[in-house]
């Protein structure tokens, strides 16, 4: 089990983003393409790992867009992207984002109270994103029924864990400018 996904981590190339070591894979960057077999892989596992006691799944612009497109497909539960760019519909929530490498803003359309949301993402790092992002859905009055990513690597999930929320992961990674080693996988 996740085979597709253990061998393409190990050849990750790796660039610099200032001082941080970014690795390029096809399910958080879709360079080099995203194979269905692996997005098949991930998919399914991911659907093993989470309750399915959710009504909408929300997934972060831009690389929890295919993971929430199969997730959607596979369940029949419609999908909503949390985006970069501003609507000015009413009710849009906006929220900074940081992560290792950039800063920046998303904006929440279409989430109401009593949601129960599963939120998918392709990587956690510094947790940033997730913690702006679940402190803005406590505010709106969604329930998160789960949260699960594909690659872990940094300390985000523990971050998040000392606020008291859980994050499911696939598979943690170490990142050097060597490239990418395997930590632990959720087989
Ligand atoms: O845990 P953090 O440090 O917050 O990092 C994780 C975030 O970084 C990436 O987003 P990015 O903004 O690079 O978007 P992308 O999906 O467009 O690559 C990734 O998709 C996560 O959303
Ligand atoms: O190193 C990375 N690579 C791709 N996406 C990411 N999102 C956070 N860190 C990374």
């Amino acid at each position: 089990m996740l085979k597709i996904l253990r061998e393409s981590l190990l050849n990750a190339p790796i660039v610099h983003r200032g001082d941080y070591h970014y690795f390029i894979h096809p399910i958080s960057d879709g360079v080099p393409r995203l194979e269905p077999e692996l997005l098949e892989e991930v998919t399914d596992h991911i659907l093993r790992m989470v309750s399915r006691d959710f009504d909408k799944i929300i997934a972060i612009e831009a690389m929890g867009i295919p993971l929430a497109t199969a997730i959607s497909m596979k369940t029949g539960v419609p999908f909503c992207i949390i985006r970069k760019r501003a609507y000015g519909l009413e009710g849009e929530i906006k929220l900074s984002q940081e992560t290792g490498y950039s800063k920046g803003e998303l904006y929440i359309n279409d989430i109401s109270e009593g949601d129960r949301v599963l939120i998918v993402d392709d990587v956690i790092s510094t947790g940033g994103t997730l913690v702006a992002l679940t402190e803005a859905l406590k505010g709106v009055g969604a329930t998160v029924a789960d949260i699960i990513v594909v690659i872990e690597r940094g300390d985000g999930v523990s971050r998040l864990k000392k606020m008291g929320i859980d994050v499911k992961t696939l598979v943690c990674i170490d990142v050097t400018e060597k490239g990418v080693s395997i930590e632990d996988i959720h087989e």
